[in-house]
């Protein structure tokens, strides 16, 4: 099993720097991680031999700085990789030198894997700078060992999980070139938006932030399959701004401020998994639709078009405790749909919305994307077919066939979000205004503190709701929310940055931004924060 060593593998980590695999992956300074993304390389391909599926391996640091890079890897259904596995990743990665050989003949022998069967690697890169020598180091890593590789070259991040299930499902996910996504997700489109009446330009209009990424990109190039049903007007198209520099979904979402003016704008990450939505009001007031309100339109639309169609579906919507409270309180008492609450990261609502017929599962930031039960798309399929099916039904039923067409089942997907939420705008004839209007958000903060020691001196329970550790910490957290109406407050150590987030919500912003305060003083005194102590907001 000596894989021929053409590369730097041997490369050593910077003295001090242990990477995690993190909540998505590894993502550091680029400088940092040549030899990691070989070595990724090598993953891929004993997690292809072990599965007999074409794996993925995305080059990417998402919403990071352009000066960051990242990797992700992608299991055999376009899923993220399984947790085990994740493990392995981290192990290679800090792997010394003279134990990288043994670590690998380690994992080989734990899996019980197969080298004389094949294997093939699917390599994907976003736009920053640095992603072209990092992918050629994930296919040297795959190359050295024997493995297949396609190289995608630039690709969203979704478009990459597509590929994947699109191979390993021999084609009946859809064929597994950028056209064929293309085709598939327009054709869809095309088809629900016929069922939109009178649309005027204005409303055909978009104003889309490609945060100066692929996004951007993969935008323009789907743009005339969509044949002007979506007319898109795009910025940061990376002809000129930095990547994720003042724009993009976690500046809207984070900073709460929008990078461009209109009626109806969204804004993509830098690898295209997230999208959230935002309008200027007549007053110049922003407005932000993020992640919760994509649910809960989507989830609104879905059981309406169920009830429709009479078919008895359960319909669930996973969130993290990032969830906007107003948004989880209309989502149960209003619309009666069951809710859970999962940890932070995709792979964790992804599994939870894997439970139900129908899981919509998004994060705040507006990552996420809907999943049917492969017994729902049945049931679904057979009423497009029934003869005896009124036309009411016919009617719905149809559509729900076309949604599930449009949605990228495997991943998040900015563009697949984007074409959802502007098919059922369009289809219930709503503004973005009208969508705002569903439930109005409590006023919320987020905020970061740095501390010495490792971040996950802070532990969590329940759904990352509740902290265990530091002793006091919580009990604080709690005594400090009580002075607040409809107060919450909770933290966590980031599973992307070197810091514990704080996260608060109250019924003015004064007090969210007041109870994020004083909570991040009690993280900076009982966890041992760095520098100063946080400042008060105001
Ligand atoms: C509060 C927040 O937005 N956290 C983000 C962020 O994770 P952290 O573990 O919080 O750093 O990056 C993840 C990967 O992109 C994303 O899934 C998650 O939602
Ligand atoms: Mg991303």
């Amino acid at each position: 099993i000596v894989p021929m060593f053409v590369y730097n593998c041997f490369q050593n980590q910077p003295e001090g720097l242990t990477l995690q695999y993190g909540t998505a992956g590894f993502r550091t300074h680029a400088k940092h991680l040549d030899h990691i993304m070989f070595r990724m390389g090598l993953l891929a391909t004993l997690r292809s031999k072990k599965t007999k599926s074409t794996i993925g391996v995305m080059v990417t640091a998402s919403h990071n700085p352009e000066e960051d890079n990242g990797v992700k890897l992608i299991d055999p259904m376009g899923e993220m990789v399984t947790a085990a596995w994740e493990g392995y990743a981290t192990q290679l990665a800090n792997a010394e030198q003279d134990s990288l050989l043994k670590e690998l003949k380690d994992i080989i022998k734990k899996e019980d894997i197969d080298m004389s069967e094949p294997a093939s690697v699917y390599v994907g890169k976003d736009t920053r700078p640095s992603s072209a020598s990092l992918s050629q180091a994930v296919l040297d890593g795959v190359s050295s060992l024997g493995g297949k590789t396609h190289d995608y070259g630039l690709v969203t991040t979704p478009q990459l999980h597509y590929m994947v299930c699109c191979c390993n499902t021999h084609g009946c996910y859809g064929s597994p070139t950028v056209e064929g996504y293309y085709q598939k997700l327009s054709q869809a489109f095309l088809q629900l938006t016929q069922n939109a009446l009178n649309r005027t330009d204005d409303q055909k209009r978009l104003l889309v932030d490609g945060a100066n990424g692929i996004g951007a990109l993969k935008m323009r190039e789907m743009e005339p399959f969509l044949r002007s049903e979506l007319q898109v007007v795009l910025s940061n198209d990376g002809s000129s701004g930095k990547l994720n520099h003042m724009c993009g979904a976690d500046y809207v979402k984070v900073q709460q401020k929008a990078p461009q003016v209109g009626e109806r704008c969204c804004s993509f990450d830098g690898d295209a998994d997230r999208i959230v939505y935002y309008y200027t009001d007549s007053k110049g007031c922003f407005h932000l639709l993020d992640g919760d309100k994509i649910a809960t339109l989507i989830s609104t639309y879905l059981k309406e078009l169920l009830t429709q169609a009479g078919l008895n579906l359960q319909i669930a919507v996973v969130q993290t405790a990032y969830a906007n409270g107003s948004s989880t309180r209309y989502l149960e008492d209003v619309m009666k749909v069951t809710v859970c609450c999962t940890k932070t990261g995709v792979k964790h609502l992804h599994h939870a919305a894997q439970e139900y017929d129908i899981g919509v599962y998004f994060e705040a930031n507006g990552h996420g994307t809907v999943l049917f039960s492969k017994a729902a798309q049945k049931q679904i399929q057979e009423l497009v077919k029934d003869p005896n099916a009124n036309d009411e039904r016919k009617r719905a039923v149809k559509l729900l066939e076309s949604t599930i067409n449009l949605i990228n089942q495997t991943v998040g997907d900015a563009i697949s979000d984007m074409l959802v939420i502007e098919a059922v705008l369009a289809i219930r004839g709503m503004s973005a205004q009208d969508w705002d209007a569903i439930y109005t958000d409590l006023p919320n903060r987020q905020l970061k503190v740095t501390v010495c020691a490792d971040r996950r001196v802070i532990d969590t329970t329940d759904a990352e709701r509740r902290a265990v550790s530091p002793e006091g910490l919580q009990d604080t957290i709690d005594t400090l929310v009580k002075k607040y109406k409809s107060a919450r407050s909770f933290v966590r150590p980031s599973g992307t940055e070197d810091v514990v987030r704080v996260y608060a919500e109250a019924d003015t912003q004064e007090s969210a931004d007041s109870l994020a305060h004083e909570v991040s003083l009690a993280v900076y005194r009982l966890a041992g924060g760095i520098g100063d102590e946080p400042k008060p907001l105001h």
